[in-house]
């Protein structure tokens, strides 16, 4: 694997997810392959689960790792072109990057939408600059239209959960009281057309995805219908895309689509985390027995060395 930036950059996932179960049995088979090879974690947004896991995962390969937060430490960056750079941008990505990748032999960057320009955060512009100008590998920890590293831990989660040979999936819009990026939602929907599941996606009039996220992917208004006889069900906010980056469902809307353990019924629950108890979902859902989310975040690891140790074969 060159890079993991999407999840075009999977050839594949079936080999990659029983690779990660494997990985999983047996976290330091492979703890010389990332010796003396140093992954760069840059954020420029918080994070509990992808900080962690991702180092985590880098030093079960034998790697080095370094932190750094970059928006409260680095020099802010200019990532256009031919700016006149007399304002509040002080280093540009084309010097940042090099600099950078000659201290790590692999990047991995967080880096969220601005949920206010469409066009920008389309352009991947933060990702698909480190992308050009890094010469090392470079691996995305969620950005503006992405998170494929949440994708493929989730995916190992249904694989290794599933009772059935072809699950029904649901990816259930939730409420939240701010603006959320899509993140998380385009790879999941992604990642589910890529596997041998039932999948349907439910949420308020007004919160449809892209059509490239969507596809052929159907849509139900009706959450209840959705969630009939569900075996996993995705819970997951997002912000307006037709009328982007805008929160514009009613509070009772907010109220009305909150997971419950009735509307739970029998299924798995799932969700990226971090959430919001008695928003997103009811405490009696996250407290029972049907919650995989810890053994969901769990998977962060295995998602993460699954790919750093697809990377490091590449390098050496
Ligand atoms: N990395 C997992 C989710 C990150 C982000 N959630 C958030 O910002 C929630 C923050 C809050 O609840 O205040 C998102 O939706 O893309
Ligand atoms: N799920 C996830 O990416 O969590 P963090 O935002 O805490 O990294």
């Amino acid at each position: 694997m060159k890079k993991y930036t999407s999840l075009d950059d999977i050839t594949d996932l079936q080999a990659l997810i029983a690779e990660a179960r494997e990985l999983k049995k047996n976290p330091y088979a492979f703890e010389e392959l990332g010796k003396r090879k140093r992954l760069i974690l840059l954020f420029f947004n918080s994070s509990l689960r992808t900080r962690l896991s991702t180092e985590k995962a880098a030093c079960n390969l034998g790697m080095d790792v370094t932190v750094m937060n970059f928006n409260s430490d680095a020099w802010k960056l200019e990532f256009e072109d031919g700016t006149v750079m007399n304002a509040d941008t002080s280093e540009h990505i084309k010097e940042a990057a090099q600099v950078i990748s000659q201290y790590g032999d692999v990047i991995a960057v967080r880096a969220f939408p601005t949920l206010t320009d469409k066009a920008k955060d389309e352009s991947e512009y933060v990702i698909s600059n480190f992308v050009k100008y890094a010469s090392v590998p470079v691996v995305n920890m969620e950005s503006a239209t992405a998170h494929p590293l949440q994708a493929l831990a989730d995916a190992i989660t249904i694989t290794e959960l599933s009772q059935k040979k072809r699950p029904k999936v649901v990816l259930s819009w939730a409420p939240h009281p701010k603006a959320l990026p899509h993140a998380v939602a385009n790879s999941f929907i992604g990642m589910m057309q890529k596997m041998d599941v039932d999948l349907t996606v439910t949420h308020p009039e007004g919160y449809e995805l892209s059509d490239a996220t969507i596809q052929d992917t159907p849509v139900e208004y009706n959450q209840d219908a959705a969630l009939k006889d569900a075996d996993f069900v995705y819970v997951k906010n997002w912000s307006s895309y037709k009328d982007y980056g805008r929160v514009s469902a009613t509070p009772e809307t907010h109220s009305n689509w909150m997971i419950t353990p009735e509307k739970l019924g029998n299924a798995q629950f799932m969700h990226c985390l971090p959430v919001r108890r008695n928003v997103i979902v009811a405490d009696a859902v996250l407290d029972g027995s049907n919650s995989v989310v810890i053994e969901q975040a769990n998977n962060r690891t295995f998602s993460a060395q699954v790919v750093l140790k697809k990377i490091l074969e590449n390098l050496n």
